[in-house]
């Protein structure tokens, strides 16, 4: 049997691993590393958070990210640099953080890599009949499995989409393993560049599980402290307090398709960019707000599509507990709003079930990575989607 294989094998036959779960989202702030011992599988799975540490990105990486990130036309060299030069950066923070924690790289089973995802393009989106949905993360595995001479699992998404689903949300599955409780209607709701939320039945019956994307989380609001402050987003939401809501551009804001199409639904900057708000502005007549109002509007836009898709879901007599997470949460505006338009919602964070929200998103998937070697496979529980194991193999030899 070839070595690398043999590896596997051992692996996947511990009782306990360790493995490192990585996340570089849409807001571009960085690579969340996070080092987890897994025990178990499924609605067995035992995960404990060794170490965390979100290594932000440098200015210059942020911009050449962005050259390509969410754009319909970009120079194909480009793409091509980042699939190995971000895999390389990305290994050795990895290892500069083994280093700062103790731990021996020989002494961590796995890696998995979710890579940087460039462009997002569910049907809904792309609205090509010919053309299936899609998605694009980049990072090769080959490369972080190479320099770090750890096996790495990456490119989870397009399992996903083979299956049948939009490659997006995939937090289902670590959600439910995780935090799971039986007696407790619970919502878990990650606010990121995107947000989304999976809703956990207290019954546990597999079919009440439901996730979708809501929409904008700061993705908007980074994008114009960015334009118009030139700092990299609204910190506490110190410059969107100074703005009043528009509800005329806000109206407008609302009116997309997007938000009158089926649960469950994917979404990401393609969409939710500074020409969709330059649109809505025109439609609105709302061009000449100041920079304030439209901070303010767009904060009062995620809490509303947020808290709009929740209420679709929810049903209003009873009682749900929501754990909240990513860097949403930090956002005390954003926070505020979402809580006094469900004012009958217990708003929690996952830290209060073991994992810091900044870290929730690494976390889970580690687990996918257990699950692809250790599990059973994964059922979404999309009819007709058969169960999943997701992420491709690098070996680092
Ligand atoms: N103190 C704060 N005040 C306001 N916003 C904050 C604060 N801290 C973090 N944020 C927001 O959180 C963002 C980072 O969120 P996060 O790391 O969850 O995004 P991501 O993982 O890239 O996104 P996604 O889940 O969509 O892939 C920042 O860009 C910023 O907008
Ligand atoms: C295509 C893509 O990268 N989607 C991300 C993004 O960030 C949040 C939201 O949009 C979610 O759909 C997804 O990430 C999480 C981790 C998921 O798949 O569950």
């Amino acid at each position: 049997m070839n070595r690398n294989l043999r590896q596997l094998f051992t692996i996947a036959e511990k009782p306990v691993r360790r493995i490192i779960g990585l996340m570089s989202g849409t807001s571009l702030d960085g690579l969340d590393i996070a080092l987890c011992t897994i025990s178990g599988s499924g609605m067995d799975t035992r995960v404990t958070l060794e170490h965390f540490e979100t290594v932000p990105y440098p200015a210059h990486v942020k911009d050449e990210i962005r050259k390509v990130f969410a754009r319909d036309m970009i120079a194909f060299q480009q793409l091509c640099l980042l699939h190995p030069w971000l895999a390389d950066l990305h290994a050795s923070w990895i290892l500069a953080c083994l280093s700062k924690w103790g731990v021996a790289p020989a002494d961590v089973d796995l890696i998995a890599s979710h890579g940087q995802t460039v462009y997002h393009s569910p049907k809904i989106l792309h609205q090509l009949p010919d053309f299936p949905n899609a998605t694009l993360q980049i990072i090769d595995g080959d490369h972080i499995a190479v320099r770090t001479g750890i096996i790495t699992l990456s490119d989870f998404r397009q399992k996903h989409i083979a299956a049948g689903g939009e490659g997006a949300p995939l937090a289902l599955y670590g959600d439910y393993c995780l935090f799971s409780k039986r007696g407790e209607d619970r919502v878990m709701l990650n606010m990121g560049g995107i947000a989304n939320f999976t809703f956990l039945p207290g019954d546990l019956q597999a079919s009440g599980i439901f996730v979708t994307d809501t929409g904008p989380g700061n993705t908007l609001l980074d994008a114009f402290a960015r334009t118009y402050f030139q700092v990299e987003y609204d910190q506490d939401a110190v410059l969107a307090r100074q703005g009043r809501v528009n509800e005329v551009l806000l109206a407008a804001l609302k009116d997309d398709s997007f938000f009158k199409a089926p649960f469950p639904r994917t979404t990401g900057p393609e969409l939710f960019s500074k020409i969709y708000v330059h649109n809505a502005q025109i439609t609105s007549g709302t061009l000449e707000i100041s920079p304030y109002d439209i901070l303010a509007t767009l904060t009062r836009f995620s809490a509303d599509t947020i808290t709009d898709a929740l209420k679709s879901v929810l049903q209003p007599d009873r009682d749900y507990a929501v754990y909240v997470s990513g860097g949403g949460a930090h956002n005390p505006l954003l926070m505020k709003w979402i809580k006094e338009r469900l004012p009958r919602l217990q708003l929690r964070t996952t830290s209060e079930l073991g994992i810091p929200g900044d870290a929730k998103e690494a976390v889970l998937f580690a687990i996918l990575a257990n699950e692809a070697i250790a599990g059973k496979g994964i059922d979404f529980g999309k009819p007709g989607m058969p169960a999943v194991s997701m992420g491709k193999l690098s070996f680092p030899a």
